[in-house]
Formats: C-alpha cells, sequence, structure tokens
C-alpha cells in the first residue's frame, strides 16, 4: 500500500535560507494491515517525511513546503513525485493525515461536532446530516469523548480533548491510509489506550494502513507493526521495535534502547492528559 523508495526530500531555498536536505535516500514499505512507526530526535524529518506521505510535497516548489528531489514514494498506486494536480482532491480523500498539534489548530469558530463535520462538508455541502450526525457520533466514541460536548468549541475543552477531536476529523472520511504525526501527545494513558484501540481495530475491520509518528515506546509496541528510526534524515533502524532495539546497528539506536531499558524499570510512560 505505501512504497518509499530511495526517497529525497529537500526544503527549498528561500530568500537568504540556502535548501535544506531532509530526508535522504529513505526507503520502508507498508502493506495492507500494517502500521509503520517512525522515530527519531527532534528535526530527524518525522514531520517531512508525515507531510510528504500526506501529498504535500506535490505540485512544484512553494514556500515551506518540501520537495522530493529523489526516489519516489507510491501510495495507493499514486506516485507522490508524479501526481498530478486533478489527482490530489482524490488522493487526500483516501489518506488522512493527523499533523502535529492538530488539536490546537482546530478552527476556533466551529464546535466540536462542525469541526468533524467540515471536511466531508467540504467535498460535498449536501451530504445527509443525519448520516453525517450518526458518524461523528460513532467516531466521538471511538476516541472516548462524551456526545455532550458536541456544541462545545474547542477553547473549552482539554488539550488532551481538542487532540481527540483532532483524531476524530482526521479519520471521518473514512480513510484507507492514515499518517498521523503524534496523536497521542497530550492525552493521558487510559485515553491512549483507546487511541491505539482505534486504530487497531481499524487495521483489523479495514486492512487501514497507516504511518504512526510517536516517541511513545507503548503507542510503538502495541499499535504498530515495524518502525524505522530516522537520524538525520536517514533510516538507522527498520523492523518490529523490540528486534530494532534488541540488535541496534546505530549508536542514536543504542541510546534509545538504553533509554526505553531505564524507563520500563522506573514503570514506563505515564503521560498526564492537559
Ligand atoms: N518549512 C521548512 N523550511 C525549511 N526547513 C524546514 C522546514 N520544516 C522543517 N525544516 C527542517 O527540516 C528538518 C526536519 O524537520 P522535521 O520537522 O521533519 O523534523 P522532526 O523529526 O519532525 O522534528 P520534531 O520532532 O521536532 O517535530 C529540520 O532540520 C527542520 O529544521
Amino acid at each position: 500500500m505505501i512504497r518509499i523508495s530511495d526517497l529525497t526530500v529537500e526544503y527549498p531555498s528561500h530568500g537568504a535560507s540556502p535548501a535544506h536536505l531532509a530526508l535522504c535516500g529513505l526507503s520502508a514499505t507498508v502493506a495492507d494491515g500494517e502500521v509503520l512507526g517512525v522515530l527519531g530526535e527532534a528535526g530527524s524529518g518525522k514531520s517531512t517525511l508525515a507531510r510528504v506521505l500526506a501529498g504535500d510535497a506535490t505540485f512544484g516548489r512553494r514556500e515551506g513546503r518540501p520537495v522530493i528531489t529523489g526516489g519516489d514514494s507510491s501510495v495507493l498506486e499514486f506516485s507522490l513525485r508524479h501526481m498530478k494536480q486533478s489527482q490530489h482532491s482524490k488522493y487526500t480523500f483516501h489518506v488522512g493525515h493527523l499533523t502535529q498539534d492538530a488539536g490546537e489548530a482546530l478552527p476556533p469558530t466551529l464546535t466540536v461536532s462542525e469541526a468533524i463535520s467540515e471536511p466531508v462538508l467540504l467535498r460535498d455541502r449536501r451530504y445527509n446530516r443525519q448520516a453525517l450526525g450518526t458518524r461523528v457520533a460513532t467516531l466521538l466514541d471511538a476516541v472516548r469523548l462524551p456526545l455532550g460536548i458536541m456544541d462545545s468549541f474547542p477553547y473549552e475543552l482539554s488539550g488532551g480533548q481538542r487532540q481527540r477531536v483532532a483524531i476524530a476529523r482526521a479519520l471521518v472520511l473514512d480513510p484507507r491510509v492514515f499518517i498521523a504525526d503524534e496523536p497521542t501527545a497530550g492525552i493521558d494513558v487510559t485515553v491512549r489506550d483507546s487511541v491505539i484501540d482505534v486504530l487497531n481495530e481499524l487495521r483489523e475491520e479495514r486492512g487501514f494502513s497507516a504511518v504512526v509518528i510517536s516517541h511513545d515506546v507503548t503507542v510503538l509496541r502495541r499499535a504498530t507493526t515495524h518502525v524505522a528510526v530516522l537520524y538525520r534524515g536517514g533510516v538507522v533502524g527498520y523492523g518490529p521495535i523490540d528486534e530494532v532495539l534488541a540488535d541496534p546497528r546505530h549508536p542514536y539506536v543504542a541510546g534509545l534502547a538504553e533509554s526505553f531499558a531505564s524507563n520500563s524499570r522506573g514503570g514506563g510512560s505515564r503521560g498526564q492528559e492537559r
């Protein structure tokens, strides 16, 4: 479903800033029903990879957008490097993208229900409102949010609730591929498990494929089939997470293995919902 082959990505130069090489010769595959986890230090290229897979690097050079300068990635038979503008809307219909800090970027003037419905109504203003209401309610339930918050505005919610609304919004078009950049950031440990459950249910029921960026080892262990560890834009570890950590081939992966081992000895991460 997703085949990344020798992918090289740059941010073009603008003003006095030179071009920046963000990903270099990256390869990975995600078959139907698989979830690839991506981890790596800050600036290693994780969000850039998510943006490219979400279709943000198509149609020439635009300031602030990544550009594929080598290799390619095919997602659902679409070539990301050679995608035509006319294909983009179809592509983004099938590929959901939860951006980093999506919860904080919810439209402030829309209620929860309107924010989750918006991607559907932007494509089809005459979509059946009753069916849409049912879809919103099902998604709220899936991310363990009470139906009573449907008419609330983002400022009335906690950070963790906003993040879960953003997840529901990213899934409302029923994507076949889901790209999620830190989906559990700011979510407490019990809700984090429900997000992992949503990913696993989608995977089992729909043969859904996903790429999940996360620094949370519990998410990576329970929701991914394999991981790619990025370091300065290249892959330095690839395979099932426990195998990658048990046999580190790069000093950065060895450091990760060490810190994950000491975290588990200390009882693991316990993120608190904001
Ligand atoms: N719009 C942009 N223009 C130029 N360079 C950029 C742009 N966005 C990101 N970069 C650079 O590309 C590299 C990869 O950034 P990216 O955001 O993909 O890393 P990341 O691994 O997601 O980091 P973090 O964990 O901090 O989110 C970094 O060196 C970053 O400074």
